[in-house]
């Protein structure tokens, strides 16, 4: 049986390697770091920013967007990215957001979990606003090939509230069924984090989405890929008080916030942010 991609996040969990460093190439981020905003200049900062996380993060999340805007150079770009995580152990998420009806949702799965494409990654943000049902073609890349999921339930933008917070004819939120249904997918080898896990905001108030944060970490523990944090306002010393029950299995998430000021102290940013987000997750 492969390894599962939850068996490999409770490692880094273990180690205390909560931070999540986002590769965001926006063009006023490639102008501080003196790159053109150009497929090159994207390629140079996501290698930069994972030479800084390696051994520090738990794992970096490329946003795809920032790359597929330059076309097919931008895809070879993160290519050579993606190449270069995996050399230096570290787990990556694609955050792509992919969804779709099951046959093309699962090419998706194809092109961002199958090993040996070449996008590979450790795991991929899903949506699951067609049905959960509908992402039934990388349950496969999840427990055959230890790959994870990170479906989205409660996101950082104000607008999604309309969404999320709506109230299903079973009478939880959809948020809430989104959490429910990560937690009921996973690999038979999860023994302590599951490999479907969720996105939710460090901005938001959770219980107005109708999730209980209060309750004690089921088992397997629900990953919970939080973005939000440092530029979008949340403080990762507050990730305890945020998360509650979901500290234990957290991956905080920032990318604009560590990556704003260029190349020159990147490390020491990405340490300090690992360093204080595992501190605030440390009971
Ligand atoms: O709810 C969500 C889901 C995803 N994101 C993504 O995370 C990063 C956040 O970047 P920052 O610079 O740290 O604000 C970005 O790629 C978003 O697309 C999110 O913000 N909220």
């Amino acid at each position: 049986m492969t390894v599962s991609f939850g068996t490999r996040l409770a490692s880094e969990l273990a180690a205390k390697r909560h931070l999540c460093v986002g590769i965001d190439p926006h063009a006023p981020l490639l102008s501080d770091w003196g790159l053109a905003d150009d497929a090159a200049g994207a390629e140079r900062m996501g290698r930069e920013v994972v030479a800084a996380a390696a051994g520090v993060a738990a794992c970096v999340k490329p946003q795809v967007a920032f790359f597929e805007r330059f076309g097919s150079a931008g895809f070879v770009a993160l290519e050579r990215v993606l190449a270069d995580a995996r050399a230096a152990g570290l787990l990556v998420i694609a955050d792509v957001k992919r969804g779709d009806i099951g046959s093309s949702f699962a090419a998706y799965a194809d092109a961002w979990l199958r090993p040996g494409s070449p996008l590979e990654a450790d795991a991929m943000t899903v949506a699951a606003y067609q049905g959960f049902g509908s992402l039934r073609g990388a349950f496969d890349r999840v427990r055959e090939d230890g790959k994870g999921l990170f479906v989205l339930a409660a996101t950082s933008n104000p607008e999604a509230r309309d969404v999320q917070q709506a109230v299903r004819a079973d009478g939880r939120t959809v948020a809430q069924a989104m959490v429910d249904d990560a937690l009921a997918c996973g690999h038979p080898g999860d023994d302590h984090v599951n490999s479907v896990g969720v996105v939710l905001g460090a901005t938001l108030r959770l219980e107005d989405f109708g999730i209980d944060a209060s309750a004690p970490p089921a088992r397997p523990a629900l990953p919970v890929l939080a973005p939000g944090f440092g530029f979008q306002g949340a403080r990762v010393e507050d990730a305890a008080e945020i998360f509650g029950g979901f500290g234990w299995a957290l991956l905080a998430s920032e990318s604009r916030s560590v990556l704003a000021g260029g190349p020159i102290g990147l490390a020491t940013r990405v340490r300090d942010r690992a360093e204080a987000v595992a501190t605030a997750l440390t009971v």
